[in-house]
């Protein structure tokens, strides 16, 4: 049977028909919330058609120095944001879409949201983040806490090894180690550095949920951001029993601050209320879908549902999502969720904490200003002209090789203490052959996952890119030759926001289910580039070099990173500058 969008009929005399079947167009907002900004598309529901986006770049950005308005430095590795930043983009970036769209809001059946995860905040029993409040919006603990906020990797390290210890089954379903980045090393770290913070927190929810509260006016959670980021597994949270161990008054945490009940994925959490349709434009009771990952939202976006088809959302970091019909415990991965990424297969996640990010970096850090002026004039960004740059040598011949850990290790070791390593400079080093073996260095890191999944029973067939990376061709090249098989590339440069609207059409009850709906809006191009196979010899012994390194100062050899990060710490504890 052919899917239709519901509700056609509601829509009014004169709408612009749909070339297929001449029935009126319905079409579907998806807002992806990122880490710089926030996006909204709006999409046409019987073939995905984009008619119209528009970005809203957050006032405060990623908060890692101070809280807006105060000088007081945040500790080293915080990573805040405001949730004004997050309401202002739906009042800014809805109605903008729809008018590059000219598409009328009576026309809208539904609107999804996707956020970066775990971005978590604390807030009232009604949803009011404590930030907003004037009796704690000076103190940090209060604040949104970004998905890259990495200050909480002693709490993580102290749940990891309680778990072990305690032989707690949950553990394997998160490759055998929490992140830093996950609700629970942050809300640890709330209790035990601002108690009376913490004592105030009615609700920890993570902003994927928060943002749909603000347009449904109601509390709702989803099964995806539950089972990766909030140890939901099989029904359950961790026991009290174990959370007492770590903390006495941990021992109520999921209970108190997180306990709802769970909407699957694609399923409508409410309707747009009267107040949410002044901030956005849309109509009062407009179908909403329940909140999503950035990263999990994707996989229908680029065509990637089916088992086996590993979908990386390559941006300021990677996700990497993978369904399979296999539960299995796979070493390092960052969890696997019934139904985390569609209904019907167990979804994993592993990821690398740190990918354009690296890139930008270097940017900042390491070209001199005749590097800028070259790109000018020729017209390139600086990505455009150092990877044009570096495109022209044979594979190893910068003589360098780097671990991609400059913003923590995600996966497979799961260290947020773990930091970028370069090796092999020399006088005549470049900055085109730096920024080249960073590119290198991510891949070899999406290697180490792949291999994880493929070696523990989770079948890789596929590997499809989304995200704004996936723009950069030598990037996607050196993908193809180091993983030694095809990169296809997913057709829309919206993937999460064009996820959101899938969701959203699902929700909206225009498809039966997030695959169905996939078929039709979501697309890809198939092996968009194809391994060389002389390239891939050399990256093989690049890569061993890789994993040499890899092994050394990641799982014990050398603990060389751990104690330069403790010296640093110490050394910022006594300064004043960081
Ligand atoms: N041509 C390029 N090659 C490599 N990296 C790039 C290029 N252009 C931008 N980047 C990097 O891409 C990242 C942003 O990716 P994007 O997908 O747009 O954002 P996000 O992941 O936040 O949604 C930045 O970290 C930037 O350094
Ligand atoms: O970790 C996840 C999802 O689990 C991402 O939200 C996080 O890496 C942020 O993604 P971006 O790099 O901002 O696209």
């Amino acid at each position: 049977m052919t899917p239709q969008p519901t509700s056609p009929g509601d829509l009014p005399a004169g709408s612009p028909r749909s070339p297929r079947d001449g029935r009126p167009d319905a079409c579907t907002v998806g807002v992806d919330f990122g880490t710089l900004s926030a996006r909204a598309v709006v999409v046409r529901v019987h073939d995905g058609a984009e008619l119209g986006c528009a970005v809203h770049t957050y006032r405060n950005g990623v908060i890692d120095r101070s809280l807006p308005g105060s000088a007081a430095l945040l500790p080293p590795d915080w990573a805040l944001q405001d949730p004004r930043d997050w309401r202002e983009a739906l009042h800014t970036a809805v109605p903008q879409a729809l008018a590059a769209a000219e598409v009328d809001p009576s026309h809208v059946i539904g609107i999804g949201t996707d956020f970066t995860s775990c971005t978590v905040l604390p807030t009232t029993a009604d949803g009011v983040p404590l930030a907003e409040l004037p009796a704690w919006a000076d103190r940090p603990h209060a604040w949104p806490k970004l998905w890259k906020h990495h200050a909480a990797q002693d709490q993580a390290d102290r749940i990891n090894a309680l778990a072990h210890q305690r032989g707690e089954p949950w553990i394997r379903r998160y490759g055998g180690r929490i992140s830093a980045e996950w609700q629970y090393a942050k809300a640890l770290q709330v209790l035990e550095e601002d108690p009376l913070v913490y004592a105030a927190c009615a609700r920890w929810i993570e902003a994927a949920d928060w943002i749909v509260w603000q347009l449904t006016g109601t509390e709702s959670r989803n099964t995806c951001t539950a089972g990766y980021k909030g140890i939901h597994q099989d029904g359950a949270y961790p026991s009290p029993a174990y959370l007492a161990g770590l903390h006495p008054d941990f021992a109520d945490f999921p209970a108190s601050r997180l306990d709802h009940s769970l909407l699957p994925l694609g399923s409508r959490a409410g309707t747009v209320t009267a107040e949410a349709a002044a901030l956005t434009g849309l109509r009062p009771g407009t179908p909403v879908a329940v909140g999503n990952v950035d990263a999990h939202v994707t996989a229908p976006a680029a065509g990637a549902v089916e088992n086996g088809h590993l979908l990386a959302i390559m941006g300021t970091s990677t996700c990497h999502v993978v369904n399979s019909d296999a539960l299995a415990d796979v070493p390092g991965v960052c969890g696997v969720v019934d139904g985390g990424i569609v209904a019907g297969a167990y979804g994993y996640e592993a990821g690398q904490s740190g990918v354009g990010d690296i890139f930008a970096w270097w940017l900042r850090q390491g070209v001199p200003d005749d590097y800028h002026a070259a790109a000018e004039a020729a017209g390139e960004d600086l990505h455009e002209h150092l990877s044009r740059l570096s495109a022209k040598q044979p594979v190893g011949a910068h003589g360098l090789v780097a671990l991609d850990w400059l913003n923590g290790n995600r996966s497979t070791l799961v260290d947020h203490h773990l930091s970028g390593v370069l090796v092999g400079l020399t006088l005549d080093t470049r900055p085109e052959d730096v920024y080249r073996a960073l590119l290198e260095a991510t891949a070899f890191g999406t290697r180490v996952i792949v291999e994880a999944l493929e070696e523990h029973g989770v079948p890789v067939t596929e590997f499809i890119v989304a995200g704004g990376l996936k723009k950069n061709p030598l990037l996607m090249r050196i993908y193809a030759d180091v993983l030694r098989r095809p990169v296809s590339l997913a057709t829309s440069d919206q993937g999460p926001a064009l996820g959101s609207a899938i969701h959203a059409a699902v929700a909206a009850g225009a498809y039966p289910d997030v695959r169905a709906a996939a078929a039709r809006m979501g697309g890809v191009e198939r092996n968009a580039y194809l391994p060389d196979p002389d390239n891939a010899d050399v990256y093989d012994e690049l890569y061993a070099e890789y994993r040499a390194l890899h092994g050394h100062f990641g799982t014990g050899g050398d603990l060389l990173l751990h104690r330069l990060r403790r010296l640093r710490n110490r050394a910022r504890a006594h300064g004043t500058e960081h």
